[in-house]
C-alpha cells in the first residue's frame, strides 16, 4: 500500500527517462539470434526485460548483466538450446508472445508458463497462425492459455492478414518466418511499433514494408551489433501528464525514444492544446529528443483509428489527461486494452470513477468529461503496472490522500518511478 497526499504540487526539473521496453526485450533477443557479443546500453532493468534474460539463459545463452550495460553472447537461432526448465515470462505479454516465435523454429520442446495475469491473456493469436507453419503447441484451451507447450522445427512460408493490430503478434511471425526457408508475408490491419523490423535491419538483415505488406526472408545471418536503447515515451507520458495537469509545472524530459510508431501520446497532447516542445537530438534509427511540458490548460479531443496502435500502453493515463481537459474526449476502437494485463477499459473508469471523474466505459474504449476536480480514494493497481502508475498521478491532483494498493507492481516497466517523482515534485507534502 502506498499513501499519497499532497498540496498543490508542481513539477520541476530533469528526467532521464528510463529505457524503452519494447527495444529493450527484443535487445537481448536479437542479442541472442546473432553471432558475436552484443553490448546493449540504456537497456531497461524493469521486471518484464528482466523475465526475457532469464529465459535465454536458460536456453543456454550466455548474458551478462553490468552496472550500466548488458552483454550478450549470442550463438544464432542453432545455438539455442533445449531449456530444462519451465521459461517463467513473469508478466510479460512480449516475452511470452515473441518467443512464442522464436521456438516455432527450433527443434526441441519447452514450456512457457507466467504470471496469473498472462494465465488469462489470449495466446491463440500466436499460437495459431505458428501451428499453421509446422510448430507443434498445446496449452490450456487448445493452445491459447499459458502454461504452453511447444516443439517447433521446420517451418513453411507463410502469407497471413493479422486479424488484431498488434506488434507482438506480428513480431512473433517475424521472428518465426526468419527461421522458415521461405518467405512470409504479413499484413497488418494498422501499423503497429516496428522495433522488430529496424532490429532485423540494424543486425544486418533485409526486411521489406509495401503499405500494410510486411515481407521477409528466412535464413537470413545476424552479425552482433551494439544496441543503445533511447528512453520509453510509454514511461514519459506518466510525467508528461502530470507536468500538464498540475500548475505552475515545467518539466525536462531527456533521452526520449521518438519512433514515430510510439508517438500518439504527442499527437494527443497536440490535439488537446498543451504547452510542449520537442527537440530531436539524435536521428539514428530509433530516434531520440528532449521533451519540455509545462502547465497546460486543455482541451477534450477525439482518439481513434489509427492513432490507437501508436499509443495503446499510454490510454490509461491519457484517460487521466482528459479528465483535466475542457469538453468531452472519446477514446474508440481500443477493444484490445481489454486484454492487457487487466481490462484497462473497466480498470481505468472503476479506479477513476473513486476520485469522482465523469468518465464511462464503452464497448472500445471510454468518454471522459472534464475538467473535474478529483478527491482522495483507496484505489488499487490490479496488478498492472500502467495503471498504479495513473492512480499515482492522479494524486498529485486530488484534494485528500490517496491509497494505492500493490504499488510494486510498477517495477515491470519503470523501476525508479517513485524516485524520479519524488526528485521533481515541489510542494508542502503532508
Ligand atoms: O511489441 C511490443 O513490444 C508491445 C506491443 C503492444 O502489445 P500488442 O502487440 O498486444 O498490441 C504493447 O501493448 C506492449 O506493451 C508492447
Ligand atoms: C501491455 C503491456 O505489456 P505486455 O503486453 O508486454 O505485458 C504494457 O507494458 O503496457
Amino acid at each position: 500500500m502506498k499513501n499519497l497526499q499532497f498540496e498543490s504540487p508542481s513539477l520541476k526539473g530533469e528526467i532521464n527517462v528510463p529505457g524503452d521496453k519494447s527495444i529493450s526485450h527484443r535487445s537481448i533477443m536479437f542479442g541472442a539470434i546473432s553471432h558475436g557479443e552484443t553490448r546493449v546500453t540504456g537497456f531497461l532493468k524493469g521486471d518484464d526485460c528482466l523475465s526475457t534474460i532469464d529465459c535465454f539463459r536458460k536456453m543456454g545463452v550466455q548474458i551478462i548483466e553490468k552496472e550500466d550495460e548488458i552483454l550478450i553472447e549470442g550463438k544464432g537461432f542453432e545455438g539455442l538450446q533445449e531449456p530444462s526448465e519451465v521459461l517463467y515470462t513473469g508478466n510479460s505479454g512480449t516475452t511470452t508472445r515473441l518467443l512464442l516465435g522464436i521456438l516455432a523454429g527450433q527443434p526441441f520442446h519447452s514450456v512457457i508458463t507466467g504470471d496469473e495475469s498472462i494465465a488469462k491473456r489470449p495466446m491463440n493469436r500466436v499460437t495459431a497462425p505458428l501451428k499453421q507453419m509446422g510448430a507443434v503447441i498445446d496449452g490450456r484451451e487448445d493452445g491459447n492459455l499459458t502454461p504452453i507447450s511447444i516443439r517447433g522445427g521446420k517451418l513453411k512460408s507463410f502469407h497471413y492478414k493479422l486479424p488484431v493490430a498488434s506488434a507482438q503478434l506480428k513480431s512473433a511471425l517475424i521472428l518465426a518466418g526468419l527461421q522458415s526457408d521461405e518467405e512470409t508475408v504479413i499484413v497488418e490491419p494498422e501499423k503497429t511499433r516496428d522495433h522488430t523490423e529496424k532490429m532485423i535491419r540494424h543486425f544486418g538483415g533485409s526486411i521489406q514494408r509495401d503499405g500494410q505488406k510486411i515481407i521477409v526472408n528466412g535464413n537470413q545471418p545476424f552479425t552482433a551489433k551494439d544496441v543503445h536503447v533511447p528512453g520509453d515515451i510509454s514511461s514519459a507520458a506518466f510525467f508528461l501528464t502530470a507536468a500538464a495537469i498540475t500548475k505552475n509545472s515545467s518539466l525536462l524530459l531527456k533521452g526520449v525514444g521518438l519512433n514515430e510508431t510510439r508517438t500518439g501520446i504527442l499527437d494527443v497532447l497536440k490535439k488537446m492544446e498543451a504547452d510542449f516542445e520537442v527537440t530531436q537530438t539524435n536521428a539514428d534509427e530509433e530516434p531520440e529528443g528532449q521533451i519540455k511540458i509545462n502547465s497546460s490548460i486543455l482541451k477534450s479531443c477525439e482518439i481513434g483509428g489509427e492513432l490507437i496502435p501508436r499509443l495503446i500502453d499510454e490510454i490509461p493515463i491519457i484517460a487521466l489527461l482528459a479528465t483535466q481537459a475542457n469538453g468531452q474526449t472519446v477514446i474508440k476502437d481500443a477493444e484490445e486494452l481489454k486484454v492487457k494485463e487487466t481490462n484497462r477499459i473497466d480498470a481505468v473508469v472503476e479506479e477513476l470513477k473513486k476520485f469522482g471523474a465523469d468518465i464511462h466505459a464503452t464497448e472500445d474504449g471510454m468518454i471522459i468529461n472534464g475538467p473535474t476536480l478529483l478527491h482522495g480514494a483507496e484505489a488499487d493497481s490490479r496488478g498492472d503496472h500502467r495503471i498504479g502508475m495513473m492512480l499515482a498521478v492522479a494524486a498529485l491532483i486530488s484534494k485528500g490522500q490517496v491509497k494505492i494498493n500493490n504499488p510494486e507492481c510498477i517495477s515491470v516497466s519503470y523501476p525508479s518511478f517513485f524516485n524520479d517523482l519524488d526528485a521533481v515534485i515541489h510542494q508542502n507534502n503532508v
